[in-house]
């Protein structure tokens, strides 16, 4: 991920490197003029000044243009990771999505991606104080190249140590970030079940603290750890540069010739190193905390298989006949380590018919239902529509046949119908709301819902609004009816599905309610995943 990133705006980070290199050129230079003049005569001294305004104008002028482009970078790389999340997750197979989980989703879409794009603020930092550290070395070099070796041994030792510390910290980040994932499930489930967390003193209580805490917990100290263990060992070879400094200036400097001009340079030097050499220490481990978020978003990502072609229009084909052919889908769960097999289904769909689906709580409706609509491939067997076979290459074109109620529907805030115009759209779906008796609570206005706080069974109207608007010859209900009042339920069975019948759509309405079973021109049973048919009722089975 970060290697792409990198690739992707090459040019840019490139120019942005040269600036930092510049930048630490201009400061080693600049400081090798001072120790010069330090110890030069008044005549020479004053043939530097150029030189000296131009390098002080150099430093300020390289660190103006990289700084504005690693932002820039940055906020690029931030953008475009969020674009690339985004687009694998509105990309990826629905089961695939389903089994990652939204919390997984979420912290890399945030988080993570914070963390990514901020190494593009801490690389400059790395590579301008790395480049004032060598450029150090290298004048150490020319004033003495003994004590240089000796140097350059010194940063191998602290170099050693760093590494294998390096590991270490690592090993905690990854685990930091991946208990974060989970962290991010939990901060849905203070919003998602605050009526639960606030009905409940015990519930509260253990979320709280052994849920949410535990996490959170996790996360600062793996964090902390990781980061502590950096830090230790950026003292440790902090402490070395001190070593070093004074192993030079007490012991191995006593009798170098020319002394005053070495021992100037050297003190100037190691004053002036100290402070890139600490930098840049501190920055290595925001730039392992973003490895270890790029890490993250791979894997996670990578979960995301795209195995279907995209369709460039959201045109629907006439639906003639649909076979479902000896279909099979299997959940596999793994704490019991058994699955939940759906099928063989075979079944056939025509035009203009109501078909109604019931069983049981958990016998598969929904999965059937799913498999229908090509939100699941079938593991075995085929959906075959107008005679061709369904396959990864048309499922998506396959797809826009259907619209759908499902139970956990999501109402977006606009009507997202691509293209068509405003005016018609706001006034059809107007009618349709007075239709469904919302007009006096909200109404489509440039093409969204003025308002969307309405109750559930009032939002699954709208969420049938939708579908109607939508247009689509074959429409799937997920007991819609559930949360209507009984006046809404006769509207809903009588009279909507006769309407679109007579449209000739054809529907399929998973229901439980078994007074309304009549309406159905075919009667389906799920019973512990296998599909058989019954006889409709000829009248309502209760009075109404
Ligand atoms: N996302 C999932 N992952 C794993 N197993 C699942 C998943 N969704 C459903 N199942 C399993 O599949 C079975 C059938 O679920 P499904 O939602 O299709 O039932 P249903 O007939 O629609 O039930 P209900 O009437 O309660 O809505 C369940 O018993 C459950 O064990």
């Amino acid at each position: 991920m970060l290697r792409f990133l990198i690739q992707q705006s090459r040019g840019l980070l490139l120019a942005a490197a040269a600036g930092s290199v510049a930048h630490g050129i201009c400061g080693v230079a600049l400081i090798a003029l001072i120790s010069e003049a330090l110890s030069a005569s008044a005549e020479a001294r004053s043939g530097m000044a150029v030189t000296f305004a131009l390098l002080a104008l150099g430093l300020m002028l390289t660190h103006i243009v990289a700084s504005v482009l690693f932002e820039r970078l940055s906020q690029h790389a931030h953008a475009e990771l969020r674009r690339y999340v985004s687009g694998r997750v509105i990309a990826a197979d629905y089961r695939n999505l389903e089994s990652i989980g939204s919390a997984r989703v979420q912290s890399a879409l945030s988080e993570h991606s914070a963390n990514v794009a901020a190494f593009f603020v801490t690389f400059p930092a790395i590579l301008s104080n790395a480049v004032v550290v060598l450029g150090c070395l290298v004048y150490m070099l020319l004033l003495s190249w003994k004590i240089f070796l000796f140097a350059v041994a010194l940063i191998g030792l602290g170099s050693f140590g760093y590494h294998l510390a390096n590991l270490r910290a690592i090993r905690h980040l990854d685990r930091g970030a991946e208990e974060q994932d989970r962290l991010f499930g939990h901060f849905r489930s203070l919003t998602d079940g605050a009526k639960e967390l606030r009905l409940h003193f015990g519930k509260r209580k253990v979320f709280r603290e052994q849920v949410l805490g535990a996490s959170i917990e996790t996360v600062r100290s793996e964090r902390a750890l990781g980061m502590s263990i950096f830090v230790i060992s950026a003292s440790w070879a902090n402490f070395l540069i001190y070593a070093f400094i004074g192993l030079v200036l007490f012991v191995l400097l006593g009798d170098a010739s020319n002394q005053t001009r070495i021992m100037t340079g050297f003190a100037l030097v190691f004053v002036y190193m100290v402070t890139p050499l600490e930098v840049l220490l501190l920055n290595i481990p925001r730039a392992n905390l973003a490895k270890a978020s790029a890490t993250r978003i791979d894997e996670i990502t990578a979960g995301m298989s795209d195995s279907e072609q995209a369709v460039s229009s959201a045109q629907a084909q006439p639906l003639q006949q649909l076979v479902l052919d000896h279909v099979e889908h299997r959940y596999y769960h793994e704490q019991s380590d058994d699955f939940f097999a759906l099928g063989p289904v075979s079944f056939t769909f025509k035009p203009g018919e109501v078909v109604f689906l019931v069983g049981g709580n958990g016998s598969g409706k929904t999965t059937l239902a799913k498999l229908l609509v090509g939100l699941y491939p079938p593991e075995r067997g085929q959906i075959v529509l107008n005679n061709q076979g369904v396959d990864d290459a048309s499922r998506d074109q396959y797809r826009q046949l259907f619209s759908t109620v499902f139970s956990d529907f999501h109402l977006f805030d606009r009507l997202l119908h691509g293209g068509e115009a405003g005016a018609d759209l706001d006034a059809r779906g107007n009618r349709l709301i007075e239709r469904l008796h919302l007009q006096h609570k909200v109404q489509v206005r440039n093409g969204a819902f003025t308002t969307q706080a309405l109750s559930q069974g009032q939002r699954k109207r709208l969420a049938l609004v939708v579908a109607c608007l939508e247009n689509r010859p074959f429409l799937v209900f997920d007991e819609w009816a559930a949360d209507q009042d009984p006046v809404f339920k006769n509207v809903f069975y009588l009279e909507v599905l006769a309407e679109l019948k007579a449209q000739g759509k054809t529907i399929l309405v998973i229901s439980h309610d078994d007074r309304y079973f009549h309406v159905a021109d075919r009667l389906i049973r799920m019973e512990n995943g296998q599909l058989s048919e019954d006889t409709v009722p000829q009248r309502p089975a209760q009075a109404a």
